[in-house]
């Protein structure tokens, strides 16, 4: 068994990933962390997993993790992360890093949209961990950055146009909606029951951290640079993401005809699933699953290509496409442990 840790496992991702890993055939968890919550057992915490695990929780210790596990995720915000993913890869161990720190390549980019980074040195050894599209870079890696949960989603959902060059990358808009739990399990006035049930809105309109993360993918995939006009909104559920992507095509191209092109590009790709013409995606399709749903319409009136694509933003969008990283990181089944079936409805 491989002995495995996760840091800010307190956390609605460190709680997937408890989820996830204890039904997991090859690893242990060795070892999880709180702050907040040190020295009480993971099941006082998350009663849901009562008479499942006898873990309990650890301060943040680099040496102690590093001195229990060797594959550690570390499930923290941005910059609470890269003050401890150094130190675990000095003391030799394999990292999947949830946050933002390590998923902009360029330095300045990143302190553009976060703050000053701390571990530069670690930017361009850090691989994308979005296997659809990064594979052999992750197979290879010591620290992989998990993607964001919005560009998780776009990412699959343009990739086969923006590498078939079949649409004008200047004319992109791509409008994202999230439970709220892509918002953390921390206290914050704006997560409350009473301020987002029954409320919709539109957030971060033209500034949000996720566009840059974005137009980098879509920039290696066309091998140009790529501007995007970026919109996520806040849903009244728990969890999903929904985008919707508009771009114009260069040529015309029938709604079945780009069906095929992404069926024919997603073939051997076991989490994504390509819907029939006719049919769209439901952010319920896929809750509690790993997989990416997508669904499209060329509309023949404007010119336009319609791309809708759901994740769950705990599992394909943050814990569950972690273990597939992992796995790969390990040379292990890719899909060993997320077998399962979306919860619908
Ligand atoms: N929620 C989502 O849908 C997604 C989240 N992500 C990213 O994954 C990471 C984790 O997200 P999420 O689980 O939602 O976050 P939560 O706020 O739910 O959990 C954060 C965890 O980190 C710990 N923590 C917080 N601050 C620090 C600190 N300064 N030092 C050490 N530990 C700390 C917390 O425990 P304690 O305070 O007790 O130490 C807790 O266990 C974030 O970077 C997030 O952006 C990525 C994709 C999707
Ligand atoms: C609903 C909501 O608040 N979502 C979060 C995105 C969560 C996430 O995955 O982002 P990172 O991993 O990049 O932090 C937000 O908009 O900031």
């Amino acid at each position: 068994m491989i002995q495995v840790a996760i840091v800010g496992a307190s956390g609605y991702t460190g709680v997937e990933l408890l989820r996830l890993l204890i039904n997991h055939p090859q690893v242990e968890i060795t070892c999880v962390t709180s702050r907040q919550n040190a020295g009480s057992p993971i099941s006082s915490v998350f009663p849901s997993l009562l008479g499942r695990s006898d873990l309990v929780f650890d301060p943040v210790d680099v040496e102690l993790i590093a001195s229990r596990a060797k594959v550690i995720f570390t499930a923290l915000p941005h910059k609470a992360a890269m003050a401890v993913v150094p130190d675990l890869l000095k003391a030799g161990c394999k990292v999947v890093d949830l946050s933002a720190d390590y998923r902009l390549k360029d330095a300045a980019v990143y302190e553009q949209w976060y703050q000053p980074h701390t571990s530069v040195d670690l930017l361009a050894e850090a691989a994308y961990g979005l296997p659809e599209l990064y594979r052999e870079q992750i197979q290879e890696a010591r620290l992989v950055a998990n993607p964001g949960c919005y560009p998780t989603s776009v990412a699959l959902g343009l990739a086969p146009l923006v590498q078939g060059g079949l649409i004008d990358l200047s004319s992109l808009i791509i409008d994202s909606k999230s439970g709220t739990s892509g918002a953390g399990r921390s206290a914050k006035v704006g997560s409350l029951y009473c301020e987002v049930n029954e409320g919709f809105k539109a957030y971060g309109v033209a500034s949000h951290r996720h566009t840059p993360e974005i137009e980098q993918t879509l920039g290696q995939l066309s091998g140009k640079p790529v501007s995007i006009s970026f919109t996520p909104h806040l849903l009244p559920v728990n969890r999903g993401i929904l985008s919707t992507c508009y771009a114009t095509l260069t040529d015309k191209h029938a709604t079945g005809e780009l069906i095929e092109l992404y069926q024919q590009h997603y073939r051997n790709e076991p989490f994504v699933r390509v819907h029939p013409e006719g049919e769209l995606p439901n952010v319920a399709y896929v809750r509690g699953s790993n997989y990416c749903n997508i669904g499209l319409v060329s509309d023949s009136r404007t010119g336009r290509v319609i791309v809708v694509s759901v994740i769950d933003n705990l599992l394909k969008g943050a814990a569950s496409q972690a273990v597939q990283n992992m796995n790969l990181m390990l040379g292990l089944e890719e899909g060993c442990g997320l077998q399962d079936l979306p919860l619908f409805p």
